[in-house]
């Protein structure tokens, strides 16, 4: 049997002396699609940010790639819910995809062809080759959310991890975020962050509930 990419055992996350998560279970076998769905402050990011390493667990076990998270971040890509960054900050479109590939940088480590030539081919995936050279602060919201995805995909990651990225965009660009999806799920193991059930339903390999009594009481499980 092969080691699932993410297994969570009655994991408990206390933040700020509220307990966010309690004794959620789950696994995430290698080409799963998951969708993680659930309510406003549900824990659906604080779940990503725990397989991320970002923030500890406080009872019950969690492992990636069959280590402690945070082991592998080169294995993983994120797509973020939001990217706070000053509008004026003159970084275009192929510099954001660019810094993708730095989990496979070495510290002070220079970008070289291979990494270009990565960053370009992700732009290329996402539809961006035409904006490439526009600063990001120019953005639309789904044009920024397709960059953050390249971004994510530039570092060939193994695992990718979305928080809403089809929050606040209209249905076509929706469509594109989902094809743009569905393009590499046969290359990768997904887990995306959404309240749109009705968009995702025929998208992903599964759905997991998160806090939620309207489909499985605190807990999920598939
Ligand atoms: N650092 C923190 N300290 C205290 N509470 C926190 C912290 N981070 C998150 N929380 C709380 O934990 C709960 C879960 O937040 P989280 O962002 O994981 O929910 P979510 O399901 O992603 O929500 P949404 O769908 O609104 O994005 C919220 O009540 C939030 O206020």
């Amino acid at each position: 049997m092969t080691t699932p990419v993410i297994e969570c055992n009655r994991l408990s996350v206390e933040l700020g002396g509220v307990m966010v998560l309690d004794g959620v279970t789950l696994s995430v076998c290698k080409g799963d699609y998951l969708g993680l769905v659930g309510p406003n402050g549900g824990g659906k990011t604080t779940l990503l940010r725990v397989i991320l390493g970002l923030e500890k667990s406080s009872g019950g076990s969690v492992s990636v790639f069959g280590a402690l998270p945070g082991s592998f971040p080169e294995r993983i890509g994120y797509v973020p819910q939001r990217l706070f960054f000053d509008r004026e900050f003159p970084i275009s479109v192929r510099e954001l995809v660019l810094m993708g590939r730095l989990s496979k940088k070495k510290l002070f480590q220079h970008f070289n062809r291979i990494d270009r030539e990565k960053a370009d081919a992700a732009l290329g995936v996402a539809g961006l080759e035409r904006l490439a050279d526009r600063r990001i602060g120019t953005l639309s919201g789904g044009e920024l959310q397709r960059t953050l995805i390249a971004r994510a995909l530039a570092g060939e990651p193994e695992l990718l991890l979305l928080d809403e990225p089809t929050a606040s965009v209209d249905p076509q660009m929706k469509t594109t975020i989902y094809d743009l999806l569905d393009n590499q799920k046969k290359k990768l193991t997904i887990v995306l962050v959404s309240h749109d059930i009705g968009g995702i339903k025929d998208h992903v390999s599964g759905i997991a509930t998160l806090n939620t009594t309207l489909y499985a009481p605190r807990d999920i499980c598939l």
